[in-house]
């Protein structure tokens, strides 16, 4: 099966998560930073949605179980593979000439909650899914690249809050806390709310290039730091 759909409507290109809890794997990051590509390669493309077809789930991030057994059958470059290739697609995102949009349908968890973050907007649904980072619960520290794009779409003091607590958040508290943009009722008005946005941005990629390239200048120096944790797999705790 695909994990990964894709749609347009209106120059509005969708990347639509297509595996239920969609749990990130080496598959899963292969199949994304393709789909990505082709996105932005595509010059007609004006804004990029993110989403999931699943009715609960938007990602809930890391497989752990993937991770796991590969850890146990001592398969360690897998997992640096996976590491790597799931930062390039952060990267990416992050880094995008054109804009990118989250559509957060339901649980945003782990590396599902950083797709979010990595995204210039966000928006999600309030009747269903959280968004959590349950790694302290979990066991697994961030990589210095996480942290570093998570203040581009958290103030701090909130994002030690929900990081050292493990709290699930709703889309009213995201609201209030100026995570999203703006929270729908439900799927639909999500679905709506996030659509009439997007049509407003047709932003020139070379400005827009430049402008990710000197705001973000810090995370890119913070990406080069994950290599040391990546090949010392000193990513659980
Ligand atoms: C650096 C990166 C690291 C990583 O990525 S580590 C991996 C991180 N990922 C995880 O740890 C994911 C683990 N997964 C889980 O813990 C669970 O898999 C979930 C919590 C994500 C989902 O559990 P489920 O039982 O399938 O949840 P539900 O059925 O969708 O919801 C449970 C109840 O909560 C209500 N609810 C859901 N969303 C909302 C909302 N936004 N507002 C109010 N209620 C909500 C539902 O209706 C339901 O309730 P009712 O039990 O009565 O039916």
């Amino acid at each position: 099966m695909t994990r990964i759909l894709t749609d347009k409507k209106d120059d509005i290109a969708y990347i639509i998560m297509n595996n239920k809890e969609n749990r990130h794997d080496i598959v899963f990051a292969n199949e994304f930073l393709e789909t990505l590509d082709a996105c932005i390669s595509d010059q007609t493309t004006k804004s990029i949605i993110i989403t999931s077809n699943d009715e609960k789930n938007f990602s809930q991030g890391i497989d752990v179980e993937w991770i796991k057994t590969n850890l146990k059958e001592k398969n360690y470059n897998i997992i640096k593979e996976f590491l790597y290739k799931m930062n390039k697609v952060f990267k990416k995102i992050i880094f995008s000439c054109v804009p990118t949009i989250a559509q957060i349908n339901g649980h945003a968890f782990g590396n599902g909650a950083l797709l979010g973050l990595a995204c210039d907007f966000r928006f999600a649904r309030q009747d269903r899914g959280f968004f959590c980072f349950p790694e302290v619960d979990v066991g697994i520290p961030f990589l210095p690249s996480m942290i570093e794009y998570s203040k581009k779409a958290i103030n701090y003091q909130y994002y030690q809050e929900i990081v050292f607590t493990g709290k699930r958040c709703t889309a009213d508290e995201l609201e209030k806390q100026g995570v999203i943009v703006k929270s729908g009722a439900n799927v639909e008005e999500l679905e709506g709310i996030t659509f009439d946005f997007a049509k407003t941005l047709d932003k020139n990629r070379v400005i827009y290039q430049k402008l990710k390239d000197r705001i973000f200048a810090n995370i890119k120096e913070a990406f080069e730091k994950d290599k040391h944790y990546i090949e010392t797999l000193d990513i659980f705790a």
